[in-house]
C-alpha cells in the first residue's frame, strides 16, 4: 500500500481510496453517534445546508461544532453525545474540518472517515479493499494537525500489516494543539472528557464509510461479518 498524507487544500485529483481523519472531534463524534444508535450521518457542506436539511426533516438531529446555535440540536462533543439516545435517527453534521475533508473527496470510489476510536477497523477495511494508493486526508490545521497526522500514520502502518505500538501515536495526539485547546476550554461546545474519548484506541469495532446518496454525502458504519 502506498500512503499519501495531504491537507484538504493539497487535494488535486480525486483519490481512488481516501481516509478522512479527524480525531478531534468530528469522527470520534460520528462513531459515538453510531454507537448510540444513529442510522446514518449526512455530512453537510454549510450551516445553512444543515439547517435546510433539518427543516425538511424535523426528526433529524442537526449537529455543529463550536457553540450551540438556533436550529441545531447538539454540538460536536463525544462527551455530550454519548449520553444521547439516537436510536434510528439521522444526524446532520457540519464541522470546521472533518466534514469539509469528506466532501472534498466525495467523488472517490471509497471514502472512509476515521479517528483512533475506529483505527483498527479502518485498517482492516483498507487491508481488505485497498490494494494500491491510499490518500489520508489530514483535516486539521491545513494538514498539519498532529492528532490527525498521528492517527493517519498509525492506521497506514496497520493497514500495511505492520505490528505497531500505538502509544507514541496516541501521545502525539494527546500533546497536540487541539487537545490543549479542548482541555483548556478554548474551543466551544466541549465536555471535560472529550480529549480522553478521542484517544480511546479501537473503542468501536466498525469502520465508517461515506458514499453519495441522492446528492448527499452519507456516512454509515461498516461492520465486519
Ligand atoms: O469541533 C471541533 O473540535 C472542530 C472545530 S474547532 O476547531 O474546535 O473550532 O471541528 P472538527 O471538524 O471536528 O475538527
Ligand atoms: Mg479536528
Amino acid at each position: 500500500m502506498d500512503a499519501r498524507f495531504l491537507g484538504i487544500a493539497e487535494l488535486s485529483a480525486t483519490p481512488s481510496v481516501a481516509v478522512v481523519v479527524d480525531v478531534m472531534r468530528a469522527y470520534t463524534v460520528a462513531a459515538w453517534a453510531f454507537a448510540r444508535g444513529a442510522e446514518k450521518i449526512v455530512l453537510a457542506g454549510s450551516l445553512d445546508e444543515a439547517l435546510a436539511l433539518k427543516g425538511r426533516h424535523p426528526d433529524w438531529m442537526a449537529l455543529k461544532d463550536g457553540a450551540l446555535a438556533p436550529g441545531f440540536d447538539a454540538v460536536n462533543s463525544p462527551g455530550q453525545l454519548r449520553s444521547r439516545d439516537l436510536g434510528g435517527r439521522t444526524v446532520v453534521q457540519k464541522t470546521t474540518a472533518g466534514t469539509v475533508g469528506a466532501l472534498a473527496v466525495k467523488d472517490a470510489p471509497l471514502v472512509l472517515c476515521a479517528g483512533f476510536v475506529v483505527a483498527e477497523a479502518t485498517a482492516r477495511l483498507l487491508r481488505e479493499r485497498a490494494g494500491g494508493n491510499v490518500t489520508f486526508v489530514v483535516t486539521g490545521e491545513d494538514g498539519r494537525a498532529d492528532e490527525d497526522l498521528a492517527c493517519a500514520q498509525y492506521v497506514a502502518r496497520r493497514a500495511a500489516g505492520e505490528a505497531v505500538d500505538a502509544e507514541p501515536f496516541l501521545r502525539r495526539a494527546g500533546d497536540s494543539r487541539a487537545a490543549a485547546e479542548l482541555a483548556q476550554g478554548v474551543r466551544a461546545g466541549t465536555h471535560p472528557e472529550d480529549v480522553a474519548l478521542c484517544l480511546e484506541l479501537d473503542r468501536f469495532p466498525f469502520a465508517m464509510v461515506a458514499t453519495q446518496e441522492d446528492s448527499l454525502m452519507v456516512l454509515r458504519p461498516y461492520t465486519f461479518a
